[in-house]
């Protein structure tokens, strides 16, 4: 597994700390996708369509033998499974997955842009991927995200849901 990759997951419908969790089972399960670390779990104010629930995001950094395609058909797979419905643009979703980062590539096509288009101006994002590693460089803005997150506008909308406390990744979703 040769590749590492960055994926934000959010849940703002029924009980969004399962969604979360199933989510990183069925990455961590599945044959070609190692989940290598995982960041804590915010709520977060929903931002873009705002009447609606607030969010659990987070992050986790994967290792993958697939290729960015086929990593977005297993992460697309997987929110479908978890019943997502994609109704309103920015709207409520039982399950989100974006993939943030794979390697240091630049894609951009119509069915998939690496680095998200935007990660970058997104706290949700960056405030948990900054728990994993804030020197991570985003080559399309050409800052690191130590740097982006000092400049963001709305931190106070992400607040702390639940600490990791060490390496396991289920840990965090033991109540
Ligand atoms: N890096 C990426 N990760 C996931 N999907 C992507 C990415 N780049 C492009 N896409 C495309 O975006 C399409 C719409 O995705 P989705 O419905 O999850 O958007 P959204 O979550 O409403 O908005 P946002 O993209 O702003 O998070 C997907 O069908 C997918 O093909
Ligand atoms: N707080 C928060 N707001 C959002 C989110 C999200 O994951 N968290 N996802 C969106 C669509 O991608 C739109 N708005």
């Amino acid at each position: 597994m040769e590749n590492y990759a960055y994926i934000a997951l959010g849940s703002n419908i029924g009980d969004r700390l399962r969604y979360l969790h199933e989510a990183v089972e069925k990455l961590a399960t599945h044959e070609q996708i190692s989940v290598i670390d995982t960041s804590s779990i915010y709520e977060t104010d929903p931002v873009g369509y705002v009447p609606q629930g607030n969010f659990l995001n987070m992050v986790i950094h994967v290792q993958t033998s697939l290729s960015p395609f086929a990593l977005l058909e297993a992460t697309q797979t997987i929110e479908q499974e978890l019943g997502r419905k994609r109704e309103i643009r920015w709207g409520p979703r039982t399950l989100d997955l974006d993939i943030l980062l794979y390697n240091h590539e630049n894609i951009e096509t119509e069915r998939l842009t690496i680095p998200h288009p935007r990660m970058t101006e997104r706290a949700f994002v960056l405030v948990p991927l900054f728990e994993l590693n804030g020197d991570i460089y985003i080559p399309t803005v050409q800052r690191c995200v130590a740097s982006l997150i000092d400049e963001l506008p709305d931190k106070e909308g992400v607040r702390l849901w639940k600490q990791k406390n060490g390496g396991d990744v289920f840990a965090l979703f033991e109540s």
